[in-house]
């Protein structure tokens, strides 16, 4: 559905997309993660059609994203990172503004409704709660039934519960053929949607795989210590291959190797007073230490 080969943009002296290949198979869901600034919006953006990459080539279901935009929008739905809404239109002049663009676009009360916004129809859109603005530019990119999305930060600013219908949604939708794009800084929300991860730094993709690939390949053992600490600090500093990291009172322990399990255990052991609690590896301990660099100068 989706085929990128090496893009690259720049923005002066920035090269802020480089030599990027992504591409994303009819009915897959792919997730692109990054620090922020990694390029994630300018490489979507030229997916879209919206900017023009300084090389490189794509296709969206074979069209080219901005020679064939009349085509491209009607096969594509498009949610930005953020979205200026007309100043004195009501939900619903937006969404029968939207419908009038596509064949299969006059739905839109029950996307709203889904959304929680049919209370909301005759509201001015710029009235609307961030969260609320960032549910109806969801419901105007799944407006014209795509077959693919483009979803720049999804759920940023979204409460749990709308998190939960939108996820359920989209998963819906997937199954009955929707291909997504999106980038999302939530672990949880990558996991539970992606099929496929590219992890984006300083615009060139380190990393990709399954969700479950890149927690295998590149989180760490880790155990979180409670209590009395301070005492067993000293001990485990010794051991090469564990690093250790001080969280409010609690000490984050991570084993550059599991065979080190053993030699932190013996420790532990001689100082009951600190409580030990394993912890599972998840993505986003996997994202963290593939983006380091980035974690630590934050
Ligand atoms: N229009 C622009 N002109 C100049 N530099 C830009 C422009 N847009 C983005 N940049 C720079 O390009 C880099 C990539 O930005 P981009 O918005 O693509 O990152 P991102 O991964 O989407 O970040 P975030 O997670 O913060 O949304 C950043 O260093 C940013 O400052």
């Amino acid at each position: 559905m989706i085929q990128a080969a090496q893009v690259t943009v720049r923005y002066g002296q920035l090269v802020a997309v480089d030599h990027v290949d992504l591409s994303v198979a009819q009915g897959e869901v792919v997730g692109v993660v990054g620090p922020n600034g990694a390029g994630k919006t300018t490489l979507l953006e030229c997916i879209e059609g919206l900017r023009r990459p300084d090389s490189g080539q794509i296709t969206v279901d074979g069209l080219h994203p901005q020679s064939d935009r009349a085509a491209m929008a009607l096969r594509a739905g498009v949610q930005l990172q953020h979205t200026a809404f007309p100043p004195r239109t009501t939900v619903e002049d937006i969404c029968k503004l939207f419908a009038g663009f596509y064949p299969k676009g006059a739905g839109y009360a029950e996307l709203l409704e889904r959304f929680g916004l049919s209370e909301h129809r005759r509201q001015l859109v710029v009235k609307l709660s961030g969260g609320q603005q960032q549910r109806l530019s969801l419901a105007l990119a799944l407006l014209g039934e795509p077959k693919v999305v483009f979803l720049d930060e999804l759920t940023t600013g979204l409460d749990p519960a709308a998190r939960r219908v939108i996820w359920e949604e989209l998963r819906q939708r997937n199954e009955a053929g929707l291909t997504i794009l999106l980038t999302s800084h939530h672990m949880d929300e990558i996991e539970f949607l992606c099929d496929h991860v590219a992890v984006l730094v300083k615009g060139q993709i380190m990393a990709r795989g399954t969700p479950a690939q890149l927690v295998a390949s590149h989180s760490r053992e880790s155990l979180e210590i409670s209590g009395d600490h301070g005492s067993v600090r000293p001990a485990l500093e010794a051991i090469s291959g564990v690093q250790l990291t001080t969280t409010g009172k609690r000490l984050l322990v991570q084993l550059d190797d599991p065979a080190l399990r053993a030699k932190v255990d013996e420790i532990l052991a001689r100082h009951e007073s600190a409580a030990v609690r394993p912890l599972n590896p998840s993505l986003e301990d996997a994202y963290l230490n593939l983006t380091g660099e980035q974690a630590h100068v934050l």
